[in-house]
């Protein structure tokens, strides 16, 4: 492909995912299986195993986490040209403890280490940088979600950014990613701003539990009124997907599959779902696909993407 060929760019924090190994309070926990997150990163490897072109614009410390990252992009076939190095800040990571349910089934409680991270200084001048600009103006799609917003104020305002200087020919994706936790205190804000992210983004991705808690209704019908303007509204659960381009709705199963590791199922699907759309699939099409990424991801601990 030439060098000057469009691409998906996704901005927004890697992570380290510490999950751990035995289910039980982490102080009883020894071991832990360790792989690359974060929503944007994670739909950045998949979009780029789909056959996608794709950038990644964000920021990892200098050790050996950061490391890890950006090698994990690379070998996946992901740019990561445009994710700077700061020498300052650790990367971000955070740890899934298993909690015991009586019925014997476990659930993941996510603890996030990612204060003061690096990416969370994400600001303008991170777009703003050579290498981040070089993809920026070669961007068809741009993926962006409801977490970087919440991580500082730079980082928001590098995504207000985006969508006020946004190029002409690029289409902004928008997963919702409601995580309460990052919000805490100010949960009526990070719903206002999202909110708004919404309704100015191209395509819209969201869980029904996460369009209930943003918006205050997780009928599909009703959103699409409520979130009009984007062209694509995609609403998901882990029992499948409704669709909405300019013109038509479309319903869909997701594909039954064994559930190693949910963490990340979203992700995958939009993914699948972008490049779907960026490959000329009907609607229809591009939710298949996008259902048949996210089962992948499910079925693996880490190589959900391919
Ligand atoms: N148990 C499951 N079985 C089969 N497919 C699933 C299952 N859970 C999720 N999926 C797939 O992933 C898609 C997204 O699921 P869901 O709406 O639960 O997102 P999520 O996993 O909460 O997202 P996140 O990446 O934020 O954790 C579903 O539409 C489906 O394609
Ligand atoms: O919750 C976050 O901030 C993450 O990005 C971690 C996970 O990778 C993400 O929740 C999966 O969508």
């Amino acid at each position: 492909m030439p060098d000057s060929a469009p691409i998906a760019v996704c901005i927004g924090e890697g992570l380290i995912s510490l999950v751990a190994a035995t289910a039980g309070p982490l102080e009883d926990c020894r071991t832990f299986h360790r792989s690359l997150a974060g929503a944007e990163w994670n739909a950045a490897i998949a979009l780029a195993s789909a056959g996608i072109r794709t950038a990644v614009v964000s920021r990892v410390g200098d050790d050996g986490f950061g490391r890890f990252l950006t090698d994990e992009l690379r070998r996946h076939g992901v740019d990561d040209t445009a994710v700077e190095v700061d020498p300052d800040a650790p990367t971000g990571l955070y740890v899934k403890e298993l909690v015991p349910r009586p019925d014997g089934a476990v659930d993941g409680a996510m603890h996030y280490y990612r204060t003061a991270s690096a990416a969370s200084a994400m600001s303008p001048d991170t777009l703003a940088s050579p290498a981040a600009s070089a993809v920026l103006d070669r961007a068809a799609l741009v993926h962006l979600s409801g977490i970087t917003p919440a991580l500082s104020d730079s980082a928001l305002a590098a995504q207000e950014m985006l969508f006020a200087e946004r190029r002409t020919q690029q289409v902004l994706s928008f997963d919702l990613n409601w995580r309460p936790a990052l919000w805490r205190g100010r949960e009526t804000e990070g719903r206002a701003l999202l909110t708004d992210f919404a309704h100015r983004a191209d395509i819209v991705f969201c869980t029904g539990s996460d369009a209930a808690a943003v918006f205050g209704t997780a009928d599909p019908q009703e959103l699409r009124e409520l979130l009009a303007e984007p062209r694509y509204l995609v609403l998901t659960d882990p029992g499948g997907a409704v669709a909405f381009d300019g013109t038509e709705r479309a319903d869909s199963d997701a594909v039954d599959t064994a559930v190693v590791e949910t963490v990340g199922a979203g992700d995958a699907f939009a993914a699948g779902f972008l490049a779907g759309i960026l490959t000329g699939l009907s609607l229809t099409g591009s939710l298949a696909r996008a259902h048949r990424i996210a089962a992948r991801a499910l079925a693996s601990t880490r190589d959900h993407i391919g």
